[in-house]
């Protein structure tokens, strides 16, 4: 079904702001600070996991005030469905990611599959670290057994567009975190 800009408009309309654009920028902050405090003399490479981690990669990058070099892995397991699959790797980083400090930020930390088989490879890298990223934990236990080591902030367990987020490949640049009405 083509989506039509009323379609949009009303899902938009009926959707649920669940953390403001105030309060991501704090969770932002924070996490800048941590990131900081770790990594500010490791010349890290960041990973931008595409296509979410776009939004919050660039919002994150900007208050980190150090030498970083920044390339990116583009996964997806959801593609244009509310349900996860298997991981699609669609590209690999282009950087030598031997004896490199790595940071991968992403948007969303939901069940975390996509996450846990991007540490995976990576530690297969031959990387000296290897640290992660999201602003959202999506609140629930059908997690994987990793954690991201820097976390915005814990959101329900609903289905969320926004700040990097798409619904069926809109709303990424919304300055929200929104979820869908009913879910
Ligand atoms: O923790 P998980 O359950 O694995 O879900 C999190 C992943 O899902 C989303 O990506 P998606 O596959 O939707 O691709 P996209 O980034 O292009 O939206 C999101 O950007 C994370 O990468
Ligand atoms: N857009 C979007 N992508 C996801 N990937 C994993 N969980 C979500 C979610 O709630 N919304």
């Amino acid at each position: 079904m083509t989506l039509t800009l009323n379609d949009l408009n009303e899902i938009l309309n009926d959707a649920d702001c669940l953390v403001n654009e105030h309060t991501l920028n704090l969770a932002l902050d924070k996490m800048a600070a941590q990131i900081t405090a770790d990594l500010a003399d490791k010349l890290p490479l960041v990973l931008c996991v595409m296509n979410g981690g776009l939004v919050p990669t660039a919002a994150l990058i900007e208050r980190l005030n150090f030498p970083l070099e920044l390339d990116y892995i583009h996964a997806t397991r959801y593609g244009m469905e509310t349900e996860g699959a298997a991981l699609n790797w669609l590209s690999y980083p282009q950087s030598s990611l031997k004896d490199r400090h790595i940071l991968v930020i992403d948007d969303i930390f939901d069940q975390g599959h996509t996450l846990q088989a991007i540490i995976k490879w990576l530690e297969q890298q031959d990387t000296s670290s290897v640290h992660s990223a999201t602003v959202i934990n999506k609140l629930h236990d059908r997690k994987t057994d990793i954690v991201p080591d820097y976390i915005g902030t814990d959101v329900a367990d609903r289905f969320l567009f926004g700040y990097g987020m798409d619904y069926k490949g809109y709303f990424r640049n919304l300055k929200g975190i929104y979820a869908i009405k009913g879910s």
